[in-house]
């Protein structure tokens, strides 16, 4: 597998999953090939190798994925953000606003702290609800966001909106709501 490879080519495009009119990006097949998988890491690595970054945050579950061999990559801690009652230490959490409705993500209160240079990872940038939690659970620690990397970004919400300043990397994009 080389730079060439397109990795769109290993994303299933699932239509009304799973609801109708939602076009939805399986990343099932890509982790299914280890080439595909390995090259992922390799792009985000190549990206943020020189950020100097000292943490690398993640949301469950999909963000997982990524984050755990990056940061391994990159000489870097994993920090897992979860879904609430999840972790069994003291938590700090952040709630944020989706389309309808409110959600909640909770990290450990030392997980964090002033000083740290922090990545966030998910598979998929939506409307960025998701990563600018981590992002704010990032800053109110005292960390600095070094960077921001999406496996997939969804161009046509522009969840990037939250992420003025950042720097992003996003290794496949869909421009609108069709294969
Ligand atoms: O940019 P946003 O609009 O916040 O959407 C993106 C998030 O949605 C998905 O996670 P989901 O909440 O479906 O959870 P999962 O990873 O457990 O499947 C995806 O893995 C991102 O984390
Ligand atoms: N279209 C989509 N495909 C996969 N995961 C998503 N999370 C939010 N929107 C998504």
């Amino acid at each position: 597998m080389n730079q060439e490879f397109e990795l769109k080519s290993v994303i299933r495009s699932v239509p009304d999953f799973p609801k109708p009119g939602i076009m939805f990006r399986d990343i099932t097949p890509l982790l299914a090939n280890h080439e595909a998988f390995r090259e992922t890491i390799r792009r985000f690595t190549e990206h943020f190798k020189d950020s100097k970054i000292t943490k690398i945050m993640a949301a469950e579950a999909r963000g997982f994925i990524f984050a755990a061999p990056l940061a391994l990559e990159l000489n870097a801690s994993f920090i897992p953000v979860r879904k609430p009652n999840k972790l069994p230490f003291d938590t700090q959490a952040f709630h944020y606003e989706l389309e309808y409705g409110t959600d909640t993500l909770e990290m450990h209160i030392d997980a964090v702290e002033e000083g740290d240079r922090v990545l966030l990872i998910d598979d998929l940038l939506a409307t960025g609800g998701t990563i600018q939690a981590c992002a704010k659970l990032a800053e109110q620690a005292g960390a600095v966001v070094a960077g921001c990397g999406f496996l997939i970004e969804l161009d046509f919400l522009n969840g990037r909106r939250h992420l003025e300043g950042y720097d992003i990397c996003s290794l496949i994009n869909y421009g609108d709501e069709n294969p």
